[in-house]
Order: structure tokens, then sequence, then C-alpha cells
């Protein structure tokens, strides 16, 4: 099934009544492959969490055309995940296929094969029964990739991604994304390495709470822009109140 167009209705998001998204308005065409770029606190994260319907918008919204919000795939940042659970590569990685297992049938053969298809895909396999603490945060961003390939959903929400994570493992989980891209699936993650976006990513939206500018890249992370987001982050205030602008 192909992936929904994506748009944002002059989206706000607010904490406490104070805005982390302002007015945002644009549009994820499907199958299309977008950098999300902002200063700390351009609200990011946030825009991510709307779009996966976390966060209820102050106003305006999100919009899914012809399909659900059901089938996204959403990486969050590492820092936000227990390693601690004590739980093995097998099974984490299964659980990409949650949504066909239901919650208390065993993992049948076929997606035994299925798991380890996926760790092979990521460079790691024979993983199956090591357990999560063991792994290093590049092992463990590769796991993550293989739950996600397993996930087979058509829109795919990547959070700093590449995070502490060093070239080589890197380069893998590019080729993971360029996989997704030509595979006509909606990609979209939040990065701060403008070199890696200016090599991998077609579109871009960058962002300082406003939209600084989104369309291709290389229009986008032009130097004039980036002054303007960074002074636009300099200028913000954090106890702001949500404004009522128009659309
Ligand atoms: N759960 C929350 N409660 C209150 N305020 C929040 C919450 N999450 C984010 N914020 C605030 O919203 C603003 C945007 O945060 P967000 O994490 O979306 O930005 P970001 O662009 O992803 O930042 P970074 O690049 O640092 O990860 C910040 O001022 C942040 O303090």
């Amino acid at each position: 099934m192909p992936p929904p167009a994506i748009r944002l209705n002059n989206l706000t998001v607010a904490y406490r009544g104070h805005p982390a998204v302002h007015h945002l308005s644009g549009e994820f065409a499907p199958g299309s492959l977008t950098a999300i770029v902002g200063p700390n606190g351009a609200g990011k994260t946030s825009l991510l969490a709307a779009i996966m319907g976390r966060i209820r918008p102050a106003e305006g919204g999100v919009s899914f055309d012809g399909d659900s919000r059901d089938r996204i795939a959403w990486l969050p940042q590492q820092a936000e995940i227990d390693r601690s659970f004590p739980i093995r590569v097998l099974d984490l990685v299964a659980l990409g296929h949650w949504g066909r297992l239901g919650s208390f049938k065993g993992i049948a053969a076929r997606q035994r094969d299925a798991v380890g298809a996926a760790l092979e895909a990521v460079g790691l396999g024979g993983f199956q029964r090591r357990g999560i603490a063991e792994l290093s945060a590049g092992q463990f961003q590769r796991v993550l990739f293989a739950r996600m390939l397993l996930q087979d959903a058509p829109v795919i929400l990547l959070d700093e991604p590449f995070n502490a994570i060093d070239a080589r493992t890197t380069a893998d989980l590019l080729a993971v994304v360029a996989r997704w891209h030509a595979e006509a699936r909606t990609v979209i993650a939040v990065l701060h390495d403008l070199e890696q976006v200016r090599l991998h990513f077609d579109r871009t939206l960058l962002m300082a709470r406003r939209c600084v500018a989104w369309g291709p890249t290389a229009e986008v992370l032009h130097a004039e822009n980036l002054f303007r987001a960074r002074q636009m982050a300099e200028a913000w205030d954090e106890d702001a109140p949500v404004c009522k602008e128009a659309a």
C-alpha cells in the first residue's frame, strides 16, 4: 500500500501554553525523503510527536491522505530507551511483527527467519540470542533498524538516528534509509549533521519553532536561511504564550 501524504495545517504544539512548534504548514509527499533540521529546542521532536499523534496540537493539526496513523514506524532518540530491560535481540526485533503476531502468540519459524534476515541486513547476523544490555550503542541502533525493517511501515520517522553512532554504522544505516526511499516509503529524519543531510536527503525542513524554509535540500540549507534560524533561536522566549495568528 502506498504511503499517505502527511499535511501540517497551521500546526502549533505547546507545552503548558508555551509554543514548541508554531504555525507550521506544509506537506510531506508520499515517498519523500526529508530531513528536519534546526537548533536545539527548535521543536523537531515535538513535530514528530504531533505526526505520531502522541501530542494533541494546541492549534491546527496533522492530516493523513488515504491511510491512517497506525502504519508509522518511529525510532525515538536513544536516550529515551531503557536498555536495562532483560530482553534478547530476537524478541526485540520480533516486536516489529507485533501488529501481525497479536499479544501472546509465540514467534513462528517464518518470523524467526524474517528476524534473522533483518539482522543480516543491518550487519548483525547471529546476534539473535544476545541480551540488549550487552550491545554497544551502534549495535543497538542496528537492532532498532532491524525491528523497523520488520514493521514494514509506509511511513518511517527517525529522531536523531545517528547521534553518537560511528561512521561505519552510520553508513550502513544510511544504506537502509536509501533502501526505504527506493521502496517509495515516506522517510522523515531529525538530523544535526548538515553535511549528511546534503549528501543523503533530497528535501529538508529547516525550523526554529516556525518554518524557516522547506523544500529541496540545496536551497533550504543556504547560508542566509541557516543564519535566520540561528537568529530566531537566539530571539525566542521560552515563556512566550501561544499567539492567535491566522494560518
Ligand atoms: N514534555 C515537555 N514538556 C515541556 N516542555 C517540553 C517538553 N518537550 C519539549 N519541550 C520544550 O519544547 C521545546 C522544543 O523541544 P523539542 O525537544 O521539540 O526540540 P528539538 O528541536 O527536538 O530539540 P533538540 O535538538 O535539542 O533535540 C523546548 O523548549 C523544550 O524545552
